[in-house]
């Protein structure tokens, strides 16, 4: 693999863009920092969620707009209604005003909640994509809980907010009609109404600011908490035999912090509640003020009263907007958190489109040249890997060996194109393995890695799936798991017979090289037996190439060559017997 251009320079120079999809050589990033979402990025990200709707944000803002000039037209009759007699043409329009005005607000209040819900899908699958395209090293970076807090915390807060909207979108265009009969009213009468909300507005601004901050110091300790949450339930076991460790993770960790994030929300929450009071204080306070100044103000009754009938209706609308105000500021914090993360995940792999998904042929070999990795570049101290020449021929048995720490998994996942290098290449058949070309090389592989998942959906070859029973058989495993529409009826199992079940995953999906790291680890004296002297040379018989991550030294000599590994290089290769390349088949049925 040759890296090219690193994505920092690419951003720079690119405005945060994708790079394009095909004809260049960019490699993916393999250690990214977490990026400050500046107000450009995230105005971006905003953008782009919200472009794929703007028709239907158009139509539900001009429905809102209808329905609350047409309230305000009807506030208009209901206050001359009160000086004079209402005439039937009068009842028959206030009747219409009434049908359009409730019509626009249901149709702005539908669209709204319509648009707010698909654009948290939209959210939601945008940052799955985003860490399912991401190079493994930046999901492996992130850590697990940060991801955890993004995706459940955050994207929830900004749910709620989208779940709301539709509300304060029409409280907003009553508001906006009810200004817009003031200025009909009286303008003198409208200029105190803005100089109302106007003064509202700068105290809640001034209060926002102060409770925003509460809020991202409480989001920020969300990560920890969600480490807690992974702790106590990861640790069930641990955590129930050392009392001490139980106690201490309760008393220490998650009372202080659950409180302290408890404190921190309150306190928003109190300076809102002091600041909606002190709006509504205003709000009676200018109609007092009003009611004793009427004499002298020259305005006429009919202004006045109008001017009480809408401050009092929009009473109701403007605390629904105010009580929105922390609402969107925690969805305001949350989505800076999404987009932080958006934007880390915003590879510059090429776009899935632009990758090929079928695997190449594969004629003889795959090498890696000059390869520098560092776990985290830059970094003097810690760990490096450094690989000169390797060659693993197909249809070739490698083990992989050495102490703990050695390298061995970082090894496999250079070789099998996960990590990408800070310098060398990785080779397929003589040739280089482009950004482009990275997607399809991988998947000349099935691996089962030393922390591995397990699936429950079988995604084999075709006609893999009939010797998916047989192999059951022969890992002991039918009489737990059952073949259900292309799925295992259940996972659950002990460690050694869900590894197993991985391994049958990787035969099923019938790939030229397949890897497995430290699989036999968790097997008995049986299975590690079959494992090394039968499945093995089995694998090698149907024309596999196998990579395998070793301790168990009693079966080196199973291996075609032994690569020893210390400290990040290879110590030694060790040369087995000559390698003679069998026909690919598909693997058998036993
Ligand atoms: N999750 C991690 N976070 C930080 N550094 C890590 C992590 N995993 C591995 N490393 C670093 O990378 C080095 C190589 O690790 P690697 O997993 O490749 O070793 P290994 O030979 O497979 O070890 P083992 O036999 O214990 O599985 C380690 O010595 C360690 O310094």
């Amino acid at each position: 693999m040759q890296r090219q251009r690193p994505l920092a320079e690419w951003t720079r120079n690119h405005g945060g863009e994708h790079p394009p999809a095909s004809g260049t050589k960019i490699m993916t990033l393999s250690i990214s920092r977490a990026p400050h979402p500046t107000r450009h990025l995230l105005l971006l990200e905003i953008l782009q969620l919200l472009r794929p709707f703007w028709k239907a944000i158009l139509g539900a803002t001009v429905a809102g707009a209808v329905g609350g000039s047409a309230m305000a037209w009807l506030l208009s009759i209901i206050n001359t209604s009160l000086s004079s007699s209402v005439s039937v043409a009068g009842l028959v329009g206030f009747g219409l005003l009434a049908v359009l005005s409730l019509a626009g607000q249901a149709l702005a209040g539908v669209g709204n909640s319509m648009i707010g819900q698909k654009i948290v899908a939209r959210l939601r699958q945008q940052i799955c994509r985003r860490i399912l395209s991401a190079p493994l090293a930046t999901v492996e970076n992130a850590k697990a809980h940060r991801l955890l807090a993004v995706l459940n915390n955050d994207v929830e807060k900004v749910a709620e907010f989208a779940h709301h909207f539709a509300g304060y979108a029409t409280a907003l265009t009553v508001v906006l009609g009810c200004l817009a009969y003031l200025f009909l009213l009286s303008p003198a009468v409208l200029a105190f109404a803005l100089g109302l909300v106007a003064l509202g507005a700068w105290l809640n601004h001034v209060a926002m600011s102060v409770w925003v901050v509460r809020f991202e110091e409480a989001r920020k300790l969300e990560d920890t908490l969600q480490k807690h949450y992974r702790s106590i339930i990861e640790g069930a076991k641990e955590l129930r035999l050392n009392r001490t460790r139980r106690r201490l993770l309760e008393l220490q960790k998650i009372i202080p912090l659950t409180e302290r994030i408890a404190g921190l929300n309150s306190r928003a929450f109190a300076i809102f509640w002091a600041a909606d009071t002190l709006s509504i204080a205003l709000l009676l306070g200018m109609i007092g003020a009003i009611l004793a100044a009427r004499p002298y103000l020259g305005i006429g009754n009919d202004a006045i009263t109008g001017f009480i009938i809408v401050m009092l209706f929009a009473k109701g609308p403007v605390e629904e907007l105010a009580g929105a105000l922390p609402v969107f500021s925690q969805a305001q914090v949350a989505f800076k958190r999404i987009s932080a993360l958006s934007i880390e995940f915003r590879t510059a792999a090429p776009r899935e489109e632009a990758c090929s998904a079928q695997a190449p042929i594969f004629l003889r070999d795959i090498a890696l040249r000059g390869i520098h990795h560092s776990r985290f570049p830059g970094e003097p101290t810690g760990f490096a890997l450094d690989i000169p020449s390797l060659t693993i021929a197909r249809g070739e048995v490698v083990f992989i060996v050495g102490g703990n720490g050695s390298g061995k998994t970082t090894l496999i996942k250079l070789l099998l194109g996960l990590y990408e290098p800070a310098s060398g290449t990785v080779l397929l058949d003589g040739r280089s393995v482009t950004a482009e070309g990275l997607e399809a090389y991988r998947q000349l592989f099935s691996a089962v890695f030393a922390e591995y998942h397990l699936f429950e959906d079988i995604v084999a070859a075709p006609g893999a799936l009939e010797r998916a029973t047989a192999w059951l058989h022969r890992l002991d495993l039918a009489h737990l798991v059952d073949l259900e529409a292309g799925r295992f009826s259940t996972v659950d199992l002990s460690t050694g017979q869900r590894k197993r079940l991985a391994l049958l995953h990787a035969i099923l999906e019938d790939r030229d090289i397949l890897v497995f790291d430290e699989w036999a680890a968790d097997q008995d004296p049986g299975y590690r037996n079959l494992f090394y002297t039968t499945i093995l040379p089995e694998l090698r018989g149907a024309g596999r190439t196998v990579i395998v991550v070793s301790h168990d030294d009693r079966y080196f000599d199973t291996a075609d060559r032994v690569v020893h590994m210390e400290h990040g290089r290879i110590a030694t290769i060790v040369p087995g017997h000559q390698v003679r390349v069998a026909e690919p088949r598909h693997l058998f049925v036993p």
